[in-house]
């Protein structure tokens, strides 16, 4: 399907009014829930957008080691609107010392997913923050992973696109296994080197890996969630719970199907071509 993904779109959703109200009223939750959530100070997703804000929303979607970060990143420097990735805000919130931490790391390193309440508090928090900064628009990364997420976030505001990386199987894995954080600026690095031999008229693959520059490469860490056993949980459960989630955006016309081709010199011009989006053009119209 061919998509136009300029982003050109005029927002009219005033997010405020709907968000709260369409999480309460969803199936799962009464407002009695909310209230005794001991977390919640205050309504989630309370948001206000401003209604001429012409910025992008779009989802990333796609299994854990996919890329979703690199990519969504790269674009949110691009096309300069916020990336909000929910796992870092939940990787914050548990290297934190506030009263979800221990809660969340558990969960976390069993690999299985945070409630949609504890998800969208936090990324109302978020939001709330950028919005004070005055941040319009956003990419979305590891939200939503459950059909109940995309339908409140679809209940309260108009997303324009969702983009869904794939990958082969096979590469998942190890690129879990093989990435590495700076433990000091945060950069994130892949120490693993991917050669898929082509096989039964099915293509090679080969993704470099993406080492980190000496001054990072004494300060790598891992993810504690990036274990062979966790990972498996992750991909199983991301078949089960957000696989679906696909599903509600293709019935929608808002999904566009992205296999990843390789790493990133092959994939990102590719991923440009795939969203209508020129580099040069787009750098020129940001420096003029
Ligand atoms: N939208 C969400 N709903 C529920 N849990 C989430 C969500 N986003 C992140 N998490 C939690 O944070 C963890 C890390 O998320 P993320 O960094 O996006 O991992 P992945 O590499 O598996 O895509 C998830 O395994 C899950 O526990």
């Amino acid at each position: 399907m061919a998509l136009s993904l300029r982003a050109t779109t005029t927002k009219t959703t005033a997010l405020s009014s709907f968000l709260c109200r369409a999480f309460s009223s969803s199936s799962l939750n009464s407002e009695t829930d909310l209230r005794s959530a001991p977390f919640l100070t205050q309504n989630p997703l309370t948001l206000r957008r401003d209604t001429t804000d012409k910025s992008i929303q779009w989802v990333f979607l796609g299994c854990p080691g996919v890329g979703k970060g690199t990519y969504a990143s790269r674009l949110s420097n691009l096309l300069a609107v916020p990336h909000i990735a929910t796992g870092d805000l939940v990787r914050e919130e548990l290297n934190s010392s506030g009263p979800l931490a221990s809660q969340l790391k558990e969960i976390v390193n069993q690999g299985k997913l945070v409630s949609d309440e504890i998800i969208i508090n936090l990324l109302s928090k978020r939001l709330e923050a950028g919005e004070a900064k005055g941040e319009t628009g956003f990419i979305l990364d590891g939200f939503p992973r459950t059909v109940r997420q995309a339908e409140i976030l679809e209940g309260v505001t108009d997303i324009d696109l969702v983009v869904n990386l794939k990958l082969r199987e096979e590469a998942l894995l190890a690129k879990c296994l093989g990435r590495r954080i700076c433990s000091e600026c945060g950069g994130n690095y892949n120490i693993a080197c991917i050669d898929i031999k082509g096989d039964n008229g099915k293509p090679g693959m080969y993704m470099a890996p993406l080492l980190p520059p000496p001054h990072c490469a004494t300060k790598l860490i891992q993810r504690s969630d990036d274990t062979e056993e966790v990972v498996r949980v992750r991909l199983r459960i991301y078949n089960e719970m957000s696989q679906p989630v696909e599903d509600f955006y293709r019935h929608r016309g808002k999904l566009l199907e992205f296999e990843l081709p390789g790493g990133i010199p092959e994939s990102w011009p590719k991923l440009l071509q795939a969203l209508n989006l020129e580099e040069h053009e787009i750098k020129q119209s940001a420096a003029a």
